[in-house]
């Protein structure tokens, strides 16, 4: 049976209703393709923690989350995936790529330009629809 994996991904948007969108390296899973950062949650851990943690671990930044966003159920050929997306702000420090390969800040109709993670294609399309 396939593992089933919990993952928080960050929906972080700036003062110019930009949306903070990253890269994955070629040495990551699912490389090169654009995700929102975030990571798995940890055992005994509260999804927003995990956000924050994986935030601070993967862009050096604090953020405040908002509001859940968006929930969804991926399966890959390898795992399967439930998609936490929870809108958040920066609130100390600027986000700096360590694991990622590229950060780009775009605005919602711009989001379609990239090739997103399979399993963010149905948080991108609300978000652009928003
Ligand atoms: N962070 C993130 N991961 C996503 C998204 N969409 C998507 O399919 N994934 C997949 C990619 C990975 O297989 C998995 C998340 O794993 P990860 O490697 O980023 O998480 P992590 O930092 O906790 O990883 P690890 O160090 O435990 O390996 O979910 C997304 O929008 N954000």
């Amino acid at each position: 049976m396939k593992k089933v994996i919990n993952v928080v991904a960050a929906i972080i948007e700036n003062k110019q209703n930009e949306i903070l969108c990253a890269l994955r390296s070629p040495q990551m899973s699912l490389p090169n393709r654009w995700e929102f950062p975030g990571g798995k949650v940890e055992k005994g851990e509260d999804i927003f923690s995990a956000l924050k943690r994986e935030i601070l671990e993967e862009l050096d930044c604090q953020i405040k989350a908002t509001e859940l966003f968006h929930e969804n159920t991926h399966e890959y050929d390898r795992f399967i995936i439930t998609l936490i997306c929870i809108k958040a702000n920066i609130i100390e420090g600027t986000p700096t790529a360590s694991e990622h390969s590229k950060l780009v800040w775009l605005k919602r109709e711009n989001l379609d330009s990239l090739k997103w993670a399979p399993a963010d294609i149905p948080a991108v399309t609300t978000l652009i629809n928003e």
